[in-house]
């Protein structure tokens, strides 16, 4: 394929100073015309090298590029404007945490207290509850992100990023799934939000096809009224997985849910103190190998010792917080699905050997039926999908460095938002990449700097995808 000419990528980057991208013009003085080359990804969804693609247009972007608008990309982006750094922040849907907005159930809420939960430089209104619902925590992502400027640049799915070393630069190609029209966004930093619940997990089940009723990822699932009086095979039993089973039984339908392993269930709270509160607080005297086996001990005595018996029994290695910082699986914070599996509301069974057109056979030879699947199976990031000639990141898409390194990789790579400490950790990251990119920022000379995001191409305007969707 051919390459189009870019002579100015061929530069030092020391030379960039004098370039003019430095003028807000630059873009459009410099977006060029090329044949336009569509399919980004392949039928079945798996992502092709397109990094030879010929992109229809090339931008120019004086700051870092940041791909993901999600809570970890809003959060740099402010933590960079507060700094005097603009950014450009692309994401491929058209709306900003979309994983909220587009990917959740209606019931959620945040599931630690909100102290924890907030992104930096702006506390939660203080009239939001405890435990803010989904539509609390969109909306105050929304006032986060208006009131820190940060207005991404949507329909914008980065395909391939990779770093042109002859160049010393960042070249992003990200597609507008819509119209196929390809940019590639050029720039010195590139930071990596896409998150860790970029894709879903879906399991190969053995033979899926012959199953009669719906199949759907609980990605897809708003509320059990469509459920009423069904019997689902909820798989997975996660904090999504007992969510939604709690959710059908509020619904009138007859959950099952498949608990394979063990699993580490938690109250959410003891004696109107959040399980997670104490934990923290004893992580300032104990080491997290202790302070694990007193939350085990203590949700032994607030949620009854009968868990193994109603078939949750716990991980054999490995302690709640341990496993959650070392595997990213996450222990449950009971809000109630346990007290309908004691009810029998929720039946327990155990993994699935195949699948059939009226329900599933299971391991230990029982037959549940079910007119519905849902598949809480969980996420996976997708950075090695797109991000090539980079070894920072694992075949799994996190960052190799372990905790709380990750953050800064090579050439002016960064990522955020792969600590698998939710939340907080995506607004430690944010602080310290905003930190790190300002201070290399304004030590380069003074004609590179720009004190507000205006040298930056404009960018799309906010569409809340309630809009979006009329
Ligand atoms: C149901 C649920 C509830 C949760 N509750 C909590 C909680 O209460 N407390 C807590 O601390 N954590 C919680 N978490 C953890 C969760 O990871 C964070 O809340 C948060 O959403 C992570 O933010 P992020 O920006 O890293 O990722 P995301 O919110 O997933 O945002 C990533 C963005 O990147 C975009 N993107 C992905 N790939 C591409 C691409 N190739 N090109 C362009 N854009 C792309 C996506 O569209 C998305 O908008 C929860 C997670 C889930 C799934
Ligand atoms: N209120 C809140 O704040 C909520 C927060 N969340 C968060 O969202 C993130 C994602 O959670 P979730 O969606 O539950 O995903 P998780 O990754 O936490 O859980 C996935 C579950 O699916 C199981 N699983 C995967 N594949 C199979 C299979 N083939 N057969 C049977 N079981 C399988 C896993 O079992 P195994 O462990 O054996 O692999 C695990 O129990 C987490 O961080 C969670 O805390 C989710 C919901 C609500
Ligand atoms: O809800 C999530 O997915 C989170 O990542 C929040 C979170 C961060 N650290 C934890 C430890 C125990 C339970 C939840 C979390």
């Amino acid at each position: 394929m051919n390459l189009p000419h870019r002579p100015y990528l061929r530069r030092p980057p020391l030379l960039l100073p004098q370039l003019p991208s430095l003028h807000p013009l630059f873009l459009f003085l410099f977006s060029v015309d090329h044949p336009l080359v569509p399919a980004t990804a392949s039928s079945d969804g798996v992502y092709i090298d397109t990094c030879m693609m010929a992109a229809s247009r090339t931008m120019w972007v004086n700051g870092p590029i940041i791909v993901g608008a999600g809570p970890a990309g809003i959060a740099a982006a402010a933590c960079l404007h507060t700094r005097g750094v603009p950014s450009v922040v692309l994401d491929r849907d058209d709306c900003l945490a979309s994983l909220w907005q587009r990917r959740t159930y209606d019931r959620l809420r945040l599931h630690l207290p909100k102290h924890f939960c907030q992104l930096p430089g702006m506390p939660f209104p203080d009239h939001y509850p405890e435990y803010p619902s989904k539509h609390q925590f969109v909306a105050y992502l929304e006032s986060y992100a208006a009131a820190f400027h940060v207005r991404p640049r949507f329909r914008q799915s980065v395909v391939c990023a990779r770093f042109d070393s002859a160049a010393g630069l960042w070249r992003v190609q990200a597609s507008d799934d819509d119209t196929g029209v390809v940019t590639e966004y050029i720039g010195r930093w590139l930071v990596v939000a896409t998150g860790e619940n970029a894709e879903r997990v879906i399991p190969d089940l053995d033979g899926a096809d012959a199953f009669k009723g719906p199949v759907s990822h609980v990605s897809e699932y708003k509320s059990g009224e469509p459920y009423r009086g069904k019997r689902v095979l909820v798989v997975g039993c996660g904090n999504s997985g007992m969510e939604v089973c709690l959710d059908l039984c509020d619904h009138g339908a007859r959950p099952s849910m498949v608990v394979r392993d063990g699993v580490h269930v938690l109250p959410r709270e003891m004696l109107g103190v959040a399980t997670f509160s104490v934990a923290v607080f004893l992580l300032r005297f104990l080491p997290l190998r202790l302070v694990d086996r007193l939350l085990v001990l203590l949700a032994g005595l607030f949620l009854g010792g009968d868990l193994a018996r109603l078939g949750l029994r716990r991980p054999s290695h490995g302690g709640p917080l341990e496993l959650k910082n070392s595997k990213g699986r996450t222990p449950v914070l009971d809000i109630g699905a346990l007290e309908k599996i004691r009810a029998g509301e929720i039946k327990i069974v155990p993994g699935v050997r195949r699948m059939e057109a009226g329900g599933a056979e299971l391991v230990d030879g029982r037959f549940v039926a079910a007119d519905a699947v849902i598949l809480a199976t969980g996420y996976h990031s997708n950075v090695p999908q797109w991000l090539k000639g980079s070894d920072f990141f694992s075949g799994e898409g996190y960052p190799k460095v372990e905790f709380p390194e990750g953050w800064k990789g090579e050439s002016g790579l960064y990522s955020v938002g792969f600590t698998r400490r939710g939340l907080a950790g995506l607004s430690l990251d944010a602080v310290r990449v905003a930190s790190d990119i300002a201070a290399e920022y304004h030590t380069t000379s003074p004609s590179t700097r720009s004190s507000s995001s205006s040298m930056v191409p404009q960018p799309t305007q906010l569409v809340p995808c309630s809009q979006a969707e009329t």
